[in-house]
């Protein structure tokens, strides 16, 4: 028998978008129904950052073990047990999974329902045998893993990031394909864990990212034992000896494990948006308030294509909860959107990198940089090995670039300046605890009154003047 919901707000997907616009809305007061197909939390929770945050985590523990010679203690060959380590993983989803939970939410006053949801008119959905009608719709469904048509890839056991975190038994050779964020963060943890890691990349690793920082980066990974090959497209995989991944041109690596990591899809497939007249070609359109060519209907998030992170989906739900609720005109940004791989070191990015930045504000740019070697705590550490760049204009950080110990932590400052068109007198403006590692932050901001102050033969004479009088 077929159930009939009215509410206000229906939201679809219970990942970092869904499960933020269903916080915020039920607590002003909207009535909220919200239907998940999958696992509570979404990738992010059960198949993404959580389980490759706690990977890496691990890694950094065995890593440390056989690196701490030169502090004045022996190294160590860490002992790894690969399927406690993921006994620790699913013990850290398991934490949190409390705070993304169907008893939360109802809880909340929030009405969860567990099914996938489809659009049967313009203004309802359908999910199992209840059918919800809703004011304003939002499409939060998220991406899954792509897996391109690449010949025999279906003969072999392969795995994504929806499977690798269940493997248990130790892989003795894992070849990964990607060397995206996924590939090289994961690629580094397994490495560290002790075990032999490929990474096949069709083009560079880590395309989106300055390819200063990323040699750098790369070096250390490189370090941990990963063997990178780039210009590797994969064209064909076969079940001889393992699995043997073939290039294009000609090239073959050979492993026991394989993982896929070549990008992500839409969550479309199930919603038939045509029905919902809810225009999209592989991810959904969506105006600058976020609604799609429905108006009632709003996407966020990764469904949508663009900047794919937990944060930016949790961003757009804070834009339109603005507009859906009190109807308040609320307009995406994404220059002040923040992202960082989570190798070690770290690299982080907010705004243009240096080759954006020159070509879109040419003469006008100055870059700033500040060279990790030259903050004390980086010493202490025995981590200087670090770059921070700030791209500024008319006197304000318009980017900012830094690899190194938590880049991630680090970038902040600007984060906060750039979302705000603070000037980069803000940052200078900063006192800086001693020792940390954000001074360097400062210093790279100080770079640019650098010149104006030290290299000005004007100052100096002004100097020389005032003291000639002063009492
Ligand atoms: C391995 C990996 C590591 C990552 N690490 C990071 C990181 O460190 N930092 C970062 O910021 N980002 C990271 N990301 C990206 C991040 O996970 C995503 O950007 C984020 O989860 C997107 O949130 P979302 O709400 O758009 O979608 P999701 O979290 O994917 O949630 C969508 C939900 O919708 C459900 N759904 C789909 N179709 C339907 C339907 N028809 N009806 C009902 N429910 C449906 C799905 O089951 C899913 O639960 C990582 C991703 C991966 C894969
Ligand atoms: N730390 C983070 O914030 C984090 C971590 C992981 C994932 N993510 C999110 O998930 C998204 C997806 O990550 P991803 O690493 O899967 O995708 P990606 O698109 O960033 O990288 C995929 C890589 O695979 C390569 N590739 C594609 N086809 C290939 C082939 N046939 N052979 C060899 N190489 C091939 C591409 O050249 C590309 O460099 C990211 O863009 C990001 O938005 C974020």
């Amino acid at each position: 028998m077929t159930t009939r919901i009215k509410t206000d707000v229906c939201i679809l997907g219970a990942g970092s978008g869904g499960l933020t616009v269903a916080a915020g809305a039920v607590q002003m007061g909207a009535k909220v129904v919200l239907i998940e197909g999958g696992k509570m939390g979404g990738d992010c929770l059960n198949y993404g950052c959580v389980p490759s945050k706690a990977m890496i985590a691990a890694g950094h523990h065995a890593h440390a073990q056989a690196h701490s010679a030169d502090f004045g203690i022996a190294n160590v060959t860490p002992q790894v047990n690969y399927a406690a380590v993921k006994d620790h993983v699913a013990g850290v989803i398991a934490s949190i999974a409390p705070h993304d939970s169907v008893e939360r939410f109802e809880g909340m006053g929030v009405q969860v329902i567990q099914d996938y949801g489809t659009f049967i008119s313009q203004d309802e959905v359908q999910a199992g045998d209840t059918i919800v009608q809703a004011r304003r719709f939002v499409i939060a469904t998220g991406s899954s893993p792509l897996v391109p048509p690449i010949e025999g890839l279906d003969t072999v056991e392969y795995h994504t990031n929806e499977t690798i975190f269940d493997l248990r038994d130790t892989p003795e050779h894992l070849i990964i394909v990607g060397g995206g964020p996924i590939g090289m963060e994961l690629a580094q943890a397994h490495a560290r864990l002790g075990i032999r890691v490929t990474v096949v990349e069709g083009s560079k690793v880590l395309p989106k990212d300055d390819p200063e920082l990323v040699d750098i980066a790369l070096r250390n990974i490189r370090a941990d034992g990963v063997t990178i090959e780039e210009g590797f497209q994969v064209a064909r995989v076969s079940s001889d000896n393992g699995i043997t991944v073939h290039s294009d041109d000609g090239r073959a690596v050979q492993g026991s494990h394989l993982l896929v990591a070549v990008g992500r899809k839409a969550n479309i497939g199930r919603l038939d948006l045509d029905r919902a007249g809810v225009k999209h070609d592989r991810s959904i359109e969506v105006d600058n308030g976020l609604r799609t060519s429905n108006r009632r209907i709003y996407a966020i998030g990764d469904v949508t294509g663009g900047l794919q992170f937990t944060h930016k989906a949790s961003y757009d739900a804070g834009v339109i909860i603005r507009s859906m609720l009190f109807g308040l005109p609320s307009k995406v940004r994404t220059d002040h959107i923040p992202w960082v791989t989570y190798t070690d070191p770290e690299v982080a990015q907010i705004g243009p990198t240096e080759a954006q930045a020159q070509d879109a504000h040419g003469d006008k740019l100055e870059v700033l940089r500040f060279t990790f070697d030259q903050n004390d705590r980086a010493q202490a550490e025995r981590r200087t090995e670090g770059l921070i760049k700030v791209m500024v204009v008319s006197g304000k950080p318009v980017g900012a670039s830094i690899v190194g110990l938590r880049a991630g932590e680090l970038i902040q400052p600007y984060v906060l300046a750039i979302a705000n068109g603070l000037k980069i007198s803000a940052l200078t403006n900063m006192v800086s605890p001693y020792p940390t590692m954000t001074e360097v932050t400062k210093r790279a901001a100080g770079q640019y009154y650098t010149p104006r102050l030290f290299e000005n033969d004007w100052v100096k004479r002004v100097v020389g003047f005032v003291q000639k009088y002063l009492p």
